[in-house]
């Protein structure tokens, strides 16, 4: 179930005329195997079934090798040991099994010591990498979620979709007797029913609205908060689903947003989870590369995944 038959090739630009450091990431990049340690270990999730499931529009399957495209030729400069471990693939519809194969690759990455970075796949990702970090990671008592979503992905559904993996976790951490400690920036008030607001209040799930994150004030206010969550827990979990950020920035989503949370501030607001310390697993969510432009969403995503690649660089170098 995980790596495809054909694994990614990496290749890109070569600047062969220059006599200085060159290096990018297609040259920086190993397979993930049994003697890797630290750094950062890519893991696709050719999955499109979630989405499926909830009635959007398919094509996320295709998102993990675009957005290895994209990543190929970025210059390397404080990034850390790279890997790529390959994808996890969805038989038919057999997304539960894909979700358990996924969770088996991140807590394998983490026991050898590197951060899982999981390239999205539907939101039903999410499912698959809780699950993982909590069998990597035992013993974990306070894991923050920290999700940049125009949705909560909070519906009640007879099975498991794109729409459900934190009302999953939600009902997982109630069975456990865990905290459920979610906190989501960029909800529309558009893009999600009355049921589930009140979900997320019954649930006590901290949020930012997109309009309250258009303005500096309102970007501020939201940091203060994240910031609080973030010296409130023990390890945190970064998810971004692309469709957070505006339609024009990220066309290749199954539900572009009218207003959307600026790549800018996103980054913003990702800067106190990274600078926390204690990122213990990230994904991307929502690449749809069918309904993408210029490969311009799997542009936005790169820059993502890089900015967490290159921080766990610079921390692996200079611990806290
Ligand atoms: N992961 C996305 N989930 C959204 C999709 C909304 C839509 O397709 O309009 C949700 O279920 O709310
Ligand atoms: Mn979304
Ligand atoms: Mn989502």
């Amino acid at each position: 179930m995980s790596m495809p038959s054909t694994p990614f090739v990496w290749t890109g630009r070569v600047d062969a005329d220059e006599a200085g450091d060159t290096t990018r990431w297609h040259q920086r990049i190993q397979p993930w195997g049994s003697h890797a340690r630290e750094g950062v270990a890519l893991i696709g999730f050719a999955s499109d079934a979630g989405v499926q499931r909830n009635g959007g529009r398919a094509g996320a399957s295709e998102g993990p090798q675009a957005l290895r495209r994209a990543l190929a030729s970025l210059p390397v400069l404080d990034e850390p040991a790279l890997w790529d471990a390959g994808d996890v693939l969805v038989a038919g519809d057999d997304l539960e099994s894909a979700q358990s194969a996924l969770a088996d690759q991140v807590a394998r990455v983490l026991s050898q010591g590197a951060l899982p970075l999981v390239l999205g796949g539907g939101h039903e990702v999410a499912w698959g990498t809780f699950q993982g970090i909590v069998q990597g990671r035992p013993a974990l008592r306070r894991l923050l979620i920290v999700n940049f979503d125009a949705h909560f992905d909070l519906r009640q559904a007879p099975m498991g979709n794109s729409g459900t993996p934190f009302r999953q976790i939600a009902d997982w951490c109630a069975d456990q007797g865990r905290p459920f400690d979610y906190h989501v920036l960029g909800i529309s008030p558009l893009g999600n029913t009355r049921v589930l607001f009140d979900r997320a209040q019954a649930l006590g799930v901290r949020y930012a609205l997109d309009e309250d994150l258009q303005t500096e004030n309102g970007v501020q206010t939201a940091r203060d908060r994240l910031v609080q969550d973030l010296a409130a827990c023990d390890a945190v979990y970064l998810t971004v689903c692309l469709d957070v950020l505006p339609g024009g920035q990220a066309p290749g989503v199954s539900a572009p947003a009218a207003l959307g949370v600026p790549l800018a501030t996103v980054l913003a607001l990702i800067q106190p989870v990274l600078a926390s310390g204690k990122l213990v697993a990230a994904d991307i969510a929502e690449l749809n590369p069918p309904m993408d432009r210029d490969g311009l969403t799997a542009r936005v995503a790169a820059r993502l995944a890089a900015t967490v690649a290159r921080h766990q660089g610079r921390m692996q170098r200079n611990p806290m």
